[in-house]
């Protein structure tokens, strides 16, 4: 993690982590759970969610964007309590004037689960790590098959 925070670093690309987390005491949603911050899970808790705080951090930096290429929920958002961080950049991409693609089959079910209209988002492909690898050249090889 901190070689990649390096190279970013290095290369001026800019990495915004979360400040704060929903720490909870099972993986269940009527687990007790807090916000903390997010160098503070206590040892017993899960960290189950962005924090509202980097929710708003998040969709802020996403508001000036021109292109937005979402890979991942923000947290376990099949249970309600903690499907607030990945509903607030949902929310953020929809709002915002980015060309936005969403891509994982995780993420794409989250767009749904949580109810947006898809007409909100440029494109929603089940392929998350498969689209990571083709906008960083790599051949896939069904694509090839197709050619
Ligand atoms: N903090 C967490 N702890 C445990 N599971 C998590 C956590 N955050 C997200 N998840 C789960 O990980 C899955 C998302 O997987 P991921 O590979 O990131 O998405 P995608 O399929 O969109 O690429 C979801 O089922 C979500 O509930
Ligand atoms: O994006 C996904 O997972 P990934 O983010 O782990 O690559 C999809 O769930 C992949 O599903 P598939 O491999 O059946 O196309």
């Amino acid at each position: 993690m901190r070689g990649y925070l390096e190279r970013a670093q290095q290369q001026g690309v800019e990495i915004v982590l979360p400040t704060d987390v929903v720490a909870a005491t099972a993986f269940a949603a009527d687990a007790e759970h807090d916000v903390v911050p997010a160098d503070q899970i206590p040892a017993d808790r899960l960290g189950l969610d962005i924090g509202p705080d980097s929710g708003a951090a998040f969709a802020a930096k996403l508001a000036g964007a021109a292109t937005v290429f979402w890979n991942g929920p923000m947290g376990v958002f099949e249970l309600e309590p903690y499907s607030h961080g990945t509903r607030a950049v949902a929310q953020a991409l929809v709002d915002a004037d980015a060309f936005s693609v969403v891509g994982g089959g995780d993420s794409a079910a989250a767009v749904r689960t949580l109810g947006f209209d898809e007409a909100g988002f440029g494109h929603i492909s089940t392929g998350g790590g498969a689209s990571l690898e083709y906008l960083e050249g790599r051949t896939l090889p069904g694509l090839t098959v197709l050619d």
